[in-house]
């Protein structure tokens, strides 16, 4: 049986005979400016993305956001509707970076992500970890460990992994990014909205020094972000690195979103909020 999950060209292979992933460590990945949808050169020069770098992608709807991180994710040569260049470490990527699933250092999770397996949890994460000969009995463990720290609704190991909700099976599949495939690169296209930690996905993505890349329209995830790229008809317009000077911004996000969150949960649990919440 051959698994997959996630979405596009994104698809990751869960059970094949592919060898453990190429060690070739990532530096950097650097994009290259293309056009805009009108066809006006992008006025970037080059944007790169080191390990712990945390970037959100910003605009208006139908701006460019998506297509932005699927250069990425395709390691776009100047041959995608956008135009630009995608390098690894100054380079062309090597072929198996773009064609090769178990090869590929970037995970795309998405909106859409849906797991076709009719398998639990725990059976779905040890096939991939078999897939990838990795030897480690801790690590379908840990990676559910790791899911839970994402979501407040516990995912069991004996669950079917048809049965998890939006943000369990998000959250499942970032810990899977980080811990079995080891993919170096997240590019997260707007997956907050449904039950997951922002914070905490950050704080963890940025520890392990993985690369991560928000489509978002969540002003606490932008906020989070070391930079902003503002996207619009088609371009990116702006970088933006606030450099600090958003903090008070930030702190009062990280309020507002406390509050929202305790809310979500009164209102799950069926509970009336009649008092203040997160005073
Ligand atoms: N530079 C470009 N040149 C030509 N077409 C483009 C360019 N950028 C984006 N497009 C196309 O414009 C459409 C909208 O882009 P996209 O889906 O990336 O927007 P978005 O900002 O992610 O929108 P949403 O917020 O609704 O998800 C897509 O069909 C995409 O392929």
């Amino acid at each position: 049986m051959v698994t997959f999950y996630g979405h596009k060209a994104n698809l990751i292979k869960a059970c094949d005979n592919s060898p453990p992933m190429n060690p070739t460590p990532i530096r950097e990945i650097t994009i290259l400016p293309g056009r805009s949808r009108s066809g006006e050169p992008e006025r970037f020069e080059a944007i790169t993305i080191r390990p712990g770098d945390t970037i959100s992608i910003v605009g208006p709807t139908g701006s460019g956001k998506s297509a932005f991180i699927n250069d990425i994710e395709v390691f776009a040569q100047n041959d995608t509707a956008t135009g630009r260049t995608v390098l690894v470490n100054g380079e062309y990527p090597p072929e198996e970076f773009v064609r090769d699933p178990a090869h590929k250092p970037v995970a795309l999770i998405t909106q859409n992500t849906q797991c076709l397996a009719d398998l639990t949890v725990e059976e779905f994460l040890a096939m991939h970890v078999r897939s990838r000969k990795i030897e480690d009995e801790e690590i379908v463990s840990r990676t559910i460990d790791l899911a839970n720290e994402f979501t407040g609704e516990k995912i069991r190991p004996d669950a079917r992994m048809t049965a998890l909700s939006g943000g369990q099976t998000r959250s499942l599949l970032v810990a899977d990014a980080v811990l079995i495939a080891a993919a170096p690169v997240l590019l997260l296209d707007e997956v907050e909205n449904a039950g997951i930690f922002k914070e905490r996905v950050i704080e963890v993505l940025r520890a392990g020094g993985k690369a991560v890349i928000f489509v978002t329209h969540d002003p606490l995830v932008s906020l989070l972000s070391a930079r902003r790229i503002v996207m619009r008809d088609g371009a990116v317009e702006r970088v933006i690195e606030p450099d600090g000077r958003e903090n008070a911004a930030l702190r009062e996000a990280r309020r507002l979103d406390g509050i929202l969150r305790q809310m979500r949960e009164e209102i799950r649990a069926g509970n009336l909020i009649t008092g203040s919440v997160g005073a």
